[in-house]
């Protein structure tokens, strides 16, 4: 293995797994750190951790734990890769992880660049741009978990972190990986603008040789080249059995996406009072959904003035714990009774999802959306997609589920 990434949610992990293997390197994507060594001809490993809105210490443990088993896999590059929203709240994780990661690693200096520009993620004067909006405006100021209310990501660091956070402006970046060499400082993070791929590319040949780097799955585009990787597409075999759409994210694509998806297909919500009082029970979901025609949909998605008064009437890690759980327990249920096309919208949501499956090591298909490849529980006959709340177009249910059948 030469590439190793510590994920800090499930949805970002195939994420990533899909860039790295898009840029020809073998990859797995493992649920948790594995007991097991990897297979000996990988070249990236991917560990998916569910540790982004996890207690500090918790979700330092878990990634220092991922950071060994990959290092003892052979990875010679590590990458913590974090929500290209730059999801965290002032107290962290993501300052926090990337600190002991450093510490472990002896890396003096470590890159963060969240960039995604095929998603409209930028950073720029160390500013989180989503499409032409600042971070804090884009509508993640009323994230369920992570309101991001401060697009500075050298500000928003900074509170996460003792170490001091530098800046490689997009002027530098433009001049090529030399300058960008030249203008790293000593010791700290360096957030780095990128504007478009080239910069990110730009990045990845700067980087080479860097024990860690930090990033959305933007930053792994430019580092396969260093390892001498050649662009291919991930195979996919068929899987045609039946299907389910579980929604729990709450973000503006999800919602439309749930929208879009409800007018052509069964589909059913549940509501976080429904949840909490115990009326959704796992057994009346799964009957209602194995009766429907077609591919059914049960969401709870929600706008952000429903989930707020949610939050304030159960509190917030109460309400989004149930519902994690309910989604989890009905996709095992449904996977039993032979359900093997499961459409999983959320980081949350998918980290719940893929837990209650079991699944311990996914095998990564080509894309369905910029950032969301088709995957493969390994073992079984089970197809997932793992939507991160923000990515894929409307229609992406429908054609999520078409690509699993092979169209
Ligand atoms: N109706 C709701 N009210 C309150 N919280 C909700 C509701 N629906 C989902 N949630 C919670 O919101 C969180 C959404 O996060 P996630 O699944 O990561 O979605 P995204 O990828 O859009 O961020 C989850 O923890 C989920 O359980
Ligand atoms: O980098 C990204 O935006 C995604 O890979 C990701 O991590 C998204 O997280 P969720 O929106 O919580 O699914």
């Amino acid at each position: 293995m030469k590439i190793g990434v510590v994920a800090d949610d499930f949805t970002g992990a195939s994420d990533i797994a899909l860039t790295l293997a898009e840029a020809g390197m073998s990859t797995a994507q493992y649920i948790g750190v594995p007991e097991g060594p990897a297979d000996p001809d990988l070249g990236a490993g991917v560990v998916a951790l569910k540790s982004r809105t996890a207690p500090v210490a918790e979700a330092v443990s878990q990634s220092l734990a991922a950071c060994d088993w990959l290092r003892a896999q052979g990875a010679e590059q590590i990458i913590f890769k974090v929500c290209s929203t730059f999801d965290s709240t002032p107290e962290g994780n993501i300052g926090p992880v990337l600190d002991a990661l450093a510490e472990k690693l002896g890396a003096e200096t470590v890159i963060t660049c969240p960039a995604f520009p095929e998603n409209g993620r930028s950073v720029y004067m160390g500013h989180l741009f989503v499409g032409e909006t600042l971070l804090n405006e884009c509508g993640m100021q009323d994230h369920p978990l992570t309101p991001m209310t401060d697009a500075d990501l050298r500000r928003w660091l900074a509170l996460q972190s003792d170490q001091p956070v530098g800046h490689v402006s997009a002027r530098v970046v433009a001049a090529g990986a030399q300058a960008i060499r030249d203008a790293m400082p000593e010791k700290g993070h360096v957030i780095v603008d990128a504007i478009q791929d080239d910069d990110l590319w730009t990045i990845g040949a700067a980087a080479a040789g860097a024990r860690l780097l930090c990033g959305g799955s933007g930053i792994a585009l430019g580092l396969p080249a260093n390892f001498g990787a050649k662009p291919a597409t991930p195979n996919w075999a068929p899987v045609t059995g039946a299907g389910i759409v579980l929604s729990g994210s709450c973000s503006r694509a999800t919602r439309g996406q749930v929208e879009t998806y409800a007018a052509k297909a069964a589909s059913r919500e549940v509501t976080a009072e429904t949840v909490m009082s115990g009326a959704a029970t796992v057994e009346t979901l799964a009957e209602w959904a194995l009766s429907q025609p077609g591919v059914p949909m049960i969401y709870s998605s929600a706008d952000p003035v429903v989930v707020r008064a949610a939050q304030d009437q159960f509190g917030r890690e109460a309400v989004a714990g149930r519902i994690e759980t309910l989604f989890s327990d009905l996709a095992a249920h449904l996977a039993d009774r032979g359900v093997q096309r499961i459409v999983v919208a959320g980081g949350e949501t998918s980290g719940a999802v893929v837990s209650g499956l079991g699944a311990t090591r996914l095998a990564i298909g080509p894309r369905i959306a910029a950032g969301v490849p088709l995957v493969r529980a390994e073992g079984r006959e089970l197809a997932l997609a793992l939507k991160s709340g923000n990515f894929g177009g409307p229609d992406f249910f429908e054609q999520a589920l078409r690509q699993m059948e092979g169209a």
